[in-house]
């Protein structure tokens, strides 16, 4: 049973209902501060963005809002993401309303800089009626090919950035430098330099591992990577070692001492290795940070960034009261679906109890508080689901079942915040009518579980045409597959394995041919019953072995993929995923097998037995 209670939508009987129901003129403060700040109560008072200036807002209250979820994010091990899914999370981030998208690390290989020019080219030119465009960030190293390779992709955008970055901490610059804080300022300034040579007006300066670094020498390199052209200094916290008080207190000493620090923005960078990241970051907000660096779902290095929907609601739910009217960019409603994209693009599921975004968030479990949900949703909520685009179909008035039709399918989507062309909405509609023949009704959930299916998936090389598997323990499993592949021929396979899974794992194998070695494998019913969907999630990694190359290097990827399938039946649920991740190591290393390595179109029938 689905136990979430959902609030009503903006402006229906309901919902004017909880706006008659609010406090009497002089409650109890501690109430007045909670119901008052109720963000759907306060939704319709979206202020304005300030025009971009790079080194300066002219709102003092207006926050920035800096999303690496495809740097930071993707340095997640295992969220390898393919040139596409960036480009369709920056085109979804765009949105969302960030104002800076940091693209990728440019150097790092040849396709991460196709990726960041690509974004430029695309995300980076589309100015929407208010003259909003995000900037394009691209990180580098303070040497000059990295700033180089981050100026060649992103000087393809109308708003181009280059972010350099160097540490000051006597650990790193001892250890892993290997240079004296002498040397570290000489390069820091003359690679600031570089990047102004080349005609970048926007630059970023970040002195790693900020949080441990001595402040009498922040506030001296800072100073000198002003006068070279710095525009923005960005403050990162990389180890997530400090506590709000201090981060708090480090930003507002920067901002008093680095002379020249009044003619940038200061912004905030927070880790998340002792889960202070959200709360971090917020101190530096209050300290006057006016950019703050998130991700989606909290994804990053180690145990993460802080999760850009967690500042942002805090932010929207308590700046005014807290934060000194503090407000951004952002569009709450857009922020359910983004993180959807990132959490199927990457393979990083979102833990239930996630503040805002995880399933739980909105769900009310125990007696009391559904008691209390019941009689006034402001006893246990302070925001509403739709705030961040959730609405349920009961509020909607739609039930989908197998007599639904696409209108239905489409408008509820949409509600969802998904939108897609008609051919994806077919595909999605055939899926759709499949499983509704065999349950009563969709929920929402089935409904995402379908779409992370058919829509969040890598460029389709392989798909799934039929499977047939024999298993129980009268004899072996056995599996045969029939998949369509990259010249549209189809090809069935045949395998034996230790169970139905193995054995259709084996059979993909013998079509597909590329040595993989499953890393992981999970499944979840979506929904509860014996008719539910199955979500498949596995992580393979790319042998050595393989034929697999980056486009333009002949290294071997060893990165790992992740791949996601939904289906009813459990063992089309977990071909759909093997597949989906197989379709990522292809998609991203563009080794789709040749004429002579695949099975020949003739011999359409492979049978393994290994
Ligand atoms: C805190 C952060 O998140 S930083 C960003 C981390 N992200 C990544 O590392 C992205 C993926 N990285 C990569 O693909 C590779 O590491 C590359 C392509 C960037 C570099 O690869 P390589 O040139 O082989 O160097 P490698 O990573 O082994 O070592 C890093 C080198 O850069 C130096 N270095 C590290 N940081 C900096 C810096 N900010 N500025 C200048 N040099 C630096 C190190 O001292 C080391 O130099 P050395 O070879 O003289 O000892
Ligand atoms: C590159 C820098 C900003 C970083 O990610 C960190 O220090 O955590
Ligand atoms: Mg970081």
């Amino acid at each position: 049973m689905d136990h979430r209670v959902i609030a009503p939508a903006p402006g229906s009987p309901a919902f004017q209902c909880k706006l008659r129901k609010s406090p009497s003129p002089s409650p109890a403060p501690w109430k007045c501060r909670v119901l008052a700040s109720s963000s759907s109560e306060r939704q319709f008072l979206q202020r304005k963005r300030p025009i971009y200036v790079p080194s300066r807002i002219d709102d003092p209250s207006y926050v920035r809002i800096f999303d690496t979820t495809l740097r930071d994010g993707e340095q997640s091990p295992g969220a390898t993401l393919t040139s596409k899914e960036k480009l369709d999370i920056a085109r979804q981030l765009a949105k969302l309303g960030v104002d800076i998208i940091e693209a990728g690390f440019p150097i790092a290989s040849p396709d991460d800089l196709l990726a960041v020019k690509g974004i430029a080219l695309d995300v980076g030119n589309r100015v929407d009626d208010d003259g909003y465009v995000p900037v394009i960030c691209g990180l580098s190293r303070c040497n000059k090919a990295d700033i180089a390779a981050a100026w060649e992709a992103v000087s393809h955008a109308l708003r181009p950035r280059i972010h350099t970055f160097i540490a000051t901490s006597e650990i790193h610059m001892k250890h892993k430098l290997r240079k004296s804080p002498d040397e570290v300022v000489q390069i820091a300034t003359d690679m600031v330099g570089y990047a102004k040579s080349l005609g970048c007006q926007d630059i970023e300066f970040s002195p790693e591992d900020a949080g441990r670094s001595d402040p009498e020498f922040l506030y001296r390199i800072l100073a000198e990577v002003i006068k070279a052209g710095a525009t923005t200094l960005n403050i990162p916290d990389t180890v997530g070692y400090t506590l709000p008080s201090e981060f708090g207190r480090l930003i507002a000493m920067i901002k008093e001492n680095t002379p020249g620090s009044q003619n940038v923005v200061i912004s905030t960078h927070c880790q998340n290795d002792l889960g202070l990241a959200t709360a971090n970051t917020l101190a530096g907000a209050y300290a006057g940070a006016r950019q703050l660096e998130v991700t989606i779902n909290g994804i990053g290095e180690r145990a993460g960034n802080a999760s850009l929907e967690e500042v942002v609601m805090a932010i929207r739910c308590r700046g005014d009261e807290q934060l000194n009217g503090l407000h951004t960019g952002i569009k709450p409603k857009h922020i359910a679906v983004t993180s959807r994209m990132v959490s199927d693009y990457t393979g990083m599921t979102v833990q239930p109890h996630k503040a805002i975004v995880g399933a739980n968030a909105f769900a009310h479990e125990s007696g009391i508080h559904q008691d209390g949900m019941l009689k006034f949703k402001g006893t246990y909520e302070i925001m509403c689901p739709e705030d961040i685009g959730l609405v349920r179909a009961d509020e909607a008035g739609i039930v989908l079942g197998k007599h639904s039709g696409r209108h239905a399918l489409k408008t509820r989507l949409s509600q969802l915040g998904y939108e897609l062309e008609s051919k994806k909405l077919d595909d999605v509609f055939k899926r759709f009518k499949a499983v509704a023949d065999k349950k009563k009704s969709l929920s929402d959930v089935d409904l995402e579980a379908l779409l992370s299916d058919e829509v969040f998936q890598p460029e389709v090389v392989w798909a799934l045409l039929d499977l047939q598997v024999v298993c129980g323990t009268l004899g072996l499993s056995t599996a045969t597959v029939k998949l369509s592949g990259p010249d549209n021929i189809q090809r069935v396979g045949t395998s034996i394995g230790t169970g139905p899974v193995d054995a259709a794992y084996k059979a993909v194998d013998s079509i597909v041919q590329i040595p993989v070695t499953l890393l992981e494998y999970s499944m979840n019913a979506v929904t509860e019953g014996i008719d539910a969907i199955a979500n498949t999630r596995v992580v393979i990694r790319a042998e050595n072995s393989t034929p697999v190359t980056h486009a333009q290097s002949t290294e071997p990827v060893q990165r790992s993929f992740s791949g996601s399938g939904a289906s009813e039946d459990v063992t089309v649920s977990s071909v759909r995923a093997y597949v989906s991740a197989l379709n990522k190591v292809i998609g991203f290393s563009k080794a789709v097998p040749s004429s002579e390595s695949s099975v020949s179109a003739t011999q359409a029938t492979t049978v393994a037995t290994k």
